[in-house]
């Protein structure tokens, strides 16, 4: 049999789907990449070393045709490898170090998933020489002033907000002159426009890279038909890529739908999984930070290992939730949109949208955090009586995945595409997530108000960088009813006495404190010290 007829007997045994002119054969083994393929055996042995035996189906396809320096639109599920598939032609393209600036450009939509993927290049990169650099904070000189970025690197990984900032220094911080591979990973995410996308910055940033050697190469595992039409028009003798159908929920993942009534309903289903025994780590997503912070509170008095992440966390923290919730200190992710694309924790169990998605691409991506590599994974989805609109894509992607779904939600009238874009971006308005009386909602605000206030006649705390941000150290010197400790915030430090809490873990773990600039929430994690959470 032919090498073309292995190929197309691979591809139907992979569904991977191919158009353009001329495509390789996909290479069944890591052999064959080494041998047919010409591909350095370190970086081989760095996938094996990975604990990687044999290609994903999109490695399979992926890698043989950016070898050949062909341009690629890729399309393959949540956790089916993309990262390695872009990395390996890449970096066997970088060959050795060079100090002749970046070559190399991947972009990402967001930080943890940009330190991610440079952990990922570094990792294949072993023994190569070849440097990677994650563009996540500027490097600045001795006189605070930020240093251009610096020649040796050969492959670097950003979000496009860094990149257009570093190039839109006087003088630019950073040249893309000598880009020969840009790879665009999240791309259908990368191409939105408005506020929520990265297309003018994408825009840029492609202009930005005009090496007469560039080729570029965009991943993702939803298919957007904006992007398949620019790449058609834009690339050179194209080469798309498909692995199974088309925007459909990893088969991998269990999804159930549950209907909780009323917004109120959802804290219920949520404790009522726990009672019947939460599989964690497990990750659950809400439609907002503010959202993100009430689910917090609420978790945190209920004795779950759990921590909180979005936008207006500082890097620092949120890289210490991601390396916590890595490390299985914390068990019980609550996160944003920020999170729902490409990051990959190994041995997610379980993910809970606690609030609807606001599309099925979303709902794809979120699922996708868990069912990775092949793994099983479950996710269930919270719906209340005024998502029930907006449910029949999802309810049908749920339906295709094979899992069971109520027949009213198959038959919501369909929404036209003007409404679901609206949609996306003016989510449903929900009620907070807060079980506290609201006399004791209304009291807390007032003290808040009144400590505001008594703020405004003092000098502004500078030395603490204004609110949050710091660490508090708890000694267990319980003294009767009270607990005494001290709280360091930047330079500051203060006396404070905590409430006796009769679960004494609950109490190391989740304490409220008044201060006198406002209240803080914040927990203790097993070293007894902790980080503020918020004001
Ligand atoms: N050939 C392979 N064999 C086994 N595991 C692999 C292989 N390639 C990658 N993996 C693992 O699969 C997981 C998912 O990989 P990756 O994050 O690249 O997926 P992805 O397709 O980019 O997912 P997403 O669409 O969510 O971004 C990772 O844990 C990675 O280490």
């Amino acid at each position: 049999m032919s090498l073309e007829e292995l190929g197309e007997q691979l591809r139907k045994q992979h569904r991977l789907h191919v158009q353009g002119s001329d495509v390789p054969a996909p290479a069944a083994t890591f052999d064959e990449l080494s041998g047919r393929l010409g591909v350095r055996t370190q970086i081989v042995d760095n996938l094996r070393a990975a604990g990687y035996f044999e290609p994903t189906p999109v490695q399979m396809q992926a890698v043989p045709v950016m070898l050949e320096r062909r341009e690629l639109l890729a399309c393959a599920p949540t956790g089916s490898g993309k990262t390695a598939a872009y990395l390996v032609p890449v970096l066997q393209h970088l060959r050795e170090p060079r100090n002749a600036g970046c070559r190399a450009l991947i972009l990402a939509p967001s930080r943890e998933l940009a330190r991610q993927i440079a952990l990922e290049a570094s990792r294949l990169a072993t023994g190569t020489g070849l440097r990677v650099r994650c563009l996540d904070k500027a490097k600045r000189a001795a006189d605070g002033t930020p240093r251009p970025v610096s020649q040796k690197y050969d492959l670097l990984v950003s979000t496009p907000n860094r990149l257009i900032y570093l190039l839109d220094a006087e003088p630019p911080l950073v040249s893309l002159r000598t880009v020969e591979w840009l790879v665009v990973d999240e791309s259908d995410k990368l191409f939105e426009a408005g506020e929520r996308g990265f297309r003018e910055q994408l825009g840029r940033i492609y202009s930005a890279c005009d090496s007469a050697q560039v080729r570029r190469a965009l991943f993702s595992a939803t298919f957007a038909h904006d992007v398949d039409q620019w790449c058609r028009l834009n690339l050179d003798n194209v080469v798309t890529v498909s692995v199974g159908q088309k925007n459909t929920a990893s088969d991998v993942v269990e999804q159930e739908l549950v209907f909780v009534g009323s917004e109120s309903g959802k804290l219920y289903a949520f404790r009522n999984i726990m009672q019947k025994g939460l599989t964690t780590p497990c990750i659950i997503f809400v439609q907002t930070k503010e959202r993100a912070k009430e689910l917090f509170r609420e978790l945190i008095y209920d004795g779950v290992m759990v921590d909180v992440i979005h936008a207006d966390r500082t890097q620092l923290q949120r890289d210490n939730v991601v390396k916590a919730f890595r490390a299985g200190r914390v068990w019980v992710l609550i996160c944003t949109e920020l999170m729902g694309r490409g990051i990959d924790f190994k041995g997610v169990n379980l993910v809970i949208n606690y609030d609807m998605p606001p599309s099925t691409t979303s709902y794809i991506h979120r699922i996708g955090r868990t069912g990775r590599a092949g793994r099983p994974g479950k996710a269930v989805s919270f719906f209340a009586t005024k998502d029930v609109p907006n449910m029949r894509q999802i309810a049908h992607l749920v339906k295709n995945s094979g899992c069971e779904v109520p027949d009213y939600l198959l038959q919501v009238p369909r929404k036209s595409k003007k409404d679901r874009r609206e949609l996306a971006v003016h989510p449903i308005r929900r009620e907070t997530i807060d079980t506290t009386p609201k006399y004791d909602r209304d009291r807390i605000a007032r003290i808040k108000a009144l400590k505001k206030a008594q703020d405004k006649q003092k000098p502004s705390s500078t030395e603490n960088g204004g609110q949050g941000g710091g660490v508090v150290t708890v000694k267990q010197k319980k003294k009767g009813k009270k607990l005494k400790g001290s709280v360091k915030v930047g330079m500051k430090k203060s006396k404070i006495e905590v409430e006796q809490h009769e679960d004494h873990q609950i109490q190391m773990r989740c304490l409220q404190f008044m201060w006198n600039s406002a209240d803080y929430k914040w927990y203790a994690n097993h070293n007894q010290s902790a980080v503020i959470m918020e004001a």
